[in-house]
Formats: C-alpha cells, structure tokens, sequence
C-alpha cells in the first residue's frame, strides 16, 4: 500500500459522498417516517436512516481501497475486501429532524485503521449539511475545505478555512436538568459574555458548522445519566475533532482531545466539546474544578 494508493482511496471516498449527497436530500422525501427498528445505540431509526446507510454502504464498498465500512446505524462492520481506508458514517445526522424539516448532515471519518480506531489514525474527514443549500466541510492534509454542492458537483467556496478569533455562538445538547454542576458553571461563563448568542438546532452538524462559520462552542456533554453523553465516537465526535482541529480549533472529551480518546467498541459514545480554543481550554479548567 503506497501513500499514493491512499491519496486515491481517500479521494475516492470524498468524492463518492459528495455526489450522493444530492441523492441523499431527495431520497429524504417519503422517507421521513420511524422504521420501526432500533439502531446499536438502542434509538428508533428513521426510514431514512435505513435507506441513507443501505446507499452508502454499496457505494463505498464498491470502490477500490475501501477495507471496511461501519455506520452508526448497523451492528458489524462491513469488509470491503481491501486494505487502504477504513470508513465510519453517520448516514443521517439530526434524523430526528425529518419531522419537523430541520437541518441535517451526513458525517463521515477516513481512517488508516481497522475499526474501532483512535482518532489519530484518521487521515480525512468531513461532513454534508442539507440546509437551504447542500454544503461540505473536508479536511485532509491539516487543512479544511468549504464546498457547494450541486447535482453531484462540489464547488470549492472558501480554502484554508479556520474558525474565526472572535467567538459569536454556543449550543449545548442535553437536558438542561441532566447536566453536572461543573459544566453549569462553564455555561454561565459562556452565556455571559455579551458578545456570545445562543444557536441550537438539534442536529451536531447544523450546530457544528454554525461554529466553524462564526467562532464558539458547542457541546454534548457528560449528562448525570449518561456519563459519556449521548455521540459516538467513530461516526460523531471523531470527525467533527479533527476537522474543527484542522480549522485551529480544539476538541475535548472534558479532559483530553477527543482525537487521544481509546477506542474500545465501534458504537461507544463520549462527551464531545468543540470550538475555539480558548473556550475548550477553559472548559478543561473548569471540568478540572480549577
Ligand atoms: O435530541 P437531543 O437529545 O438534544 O440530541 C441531539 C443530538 O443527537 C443527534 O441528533 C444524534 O445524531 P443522530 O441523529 O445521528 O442519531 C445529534 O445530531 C444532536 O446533536
Ligand atoms: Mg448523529
Ligand atoms: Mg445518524
């Protein structure tokens, strides 16, 4: 395996994804029902969950270079017979804004390890948002990518993105009831800076990409029922970490980048916390009880 038939694989992968990106936000008419079954992380799927995974599961399978594919929405790893890249999707993220027609994304990680990997070992990532438009962010080489897509293109709208000095937005998941003391106490600090605006829409990537867009934070956080909040690892918090890195931002599970956080099942959740820096340093602090 050179790095060459990487670079092509990787390639390849992104490129699969963007063009069934357009696909996919058609796809979602008449689909926006539940499907009566459960996910691995024990959550009702939406038909269109189902669907999304089937579509992205035979593409990327079907190219060359492409050693696994897992998703948030199936229990085992499907073996793509080659040995270049490693990958992990969130098929549907916010599906459970079909209901109401709200943002959507789809997310995806390109690793160089079998799966469950530690986020060191991803060599891209990226994600779709079916908004008013359909959108990507990429990030490969250390550097993030803003696109359009239409009809399968993507046209490249801003290079070398990074997130903003100034940060404008937060949005924290969870039940406000369900949060530990300490991260109270880092929202409050948030919410009093008056420069600082709520933004939550119930979708990582819509909320995600608002930060990327303006500067912030958001979070899904450890919740008193659910120590390791509510995202996945694989699918969620690692590539969204390493692209919000990759833009000069910084991730934390609460006490470390989510990017050094040990992998030990494909469907394990963490707390996930990305934004600019400072905010993420001073979170740290906070959770430390400093
Ligand atoms: O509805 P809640 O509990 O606030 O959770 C919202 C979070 O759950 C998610 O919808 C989980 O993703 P999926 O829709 O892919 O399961 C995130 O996109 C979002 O940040
Ligand atoms: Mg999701
Ligand atoms: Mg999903």
């Amino acid at each position: 395996m050179t790095d060459s038939d990487i670079d092509a694989a990787v390639e390849q992968v992104a490129s699969t994804i963007a063009r069934s990106a357009t696909e996919i936000r058609q796809g979602l008419v008449g689909r926006r029902g539940k499907a009566d079954v459960e996910n691995p992380s024990g959550e009702v799927q939406a038909e269109a969950d189902v669907w999304a995974d089937e579509l992205l599961a035979d593409r990327l399978t079907a190219i060359d270079g492409v050693a696994q594919y897992a998703s948030e929405e199936r229990s085992e790893i499907i073996d793509g017979g080659d040995e270049q890249v490693y990958v992990a999707v969130d098929p549907l993220d916010g599906s459970s804004n079909l209901k109401s027609n709200n943002t959507m994304g789809t997310v995806f990680g390109i690793y160089d390890e079998p799966l469950p990997a530690p986020g060191t070992a991803l060599v891209a990532s990226g994600w779709i948002l079916y908004g008013p438009i359909t959108t990507m962010a990429y990030a490969r080489d250390g550097s993030v990518t803003k696109y359009e897509l239409t009809g399968g293109e993507r046209t490249v709208v801003e290079e070398d993105v990074t997130l903003p000095d100034d940060p404008l937005v937060y949005g924290f998941g969870g039940r406000v009831p369900h949060w530990h003391d300490d991260f109270h106490e880092f929202v409050r600090e948030v919410e009093s800076n008056p420069d600082h605006k709520l933004r939550y829409g119930g979708a990582m990537i819509g909320d995600v990409n608002q930060v990327l867009t303006y500067g912030g934070v958001f979070a899904y956080p450890a919740l008193e029922d659910s120590p390791r909040g509510k995202l996945r690892l694989q699918f969620e918090c690692n590539p969204i970490a390493y692209l919000v890195e990759a833009a000069g931002g910084r991730s934390s599970d609460g006490a470390q980048s989510i990017l050094e956080v040990e992998p030990t099942d494909l469907h394990q959740r963490a707390p996930l916390h990305v934004g600019n820096t400072e905010l993420i340093d001073r979170l740290e602090t906070v959770l430390a009880g400093e």
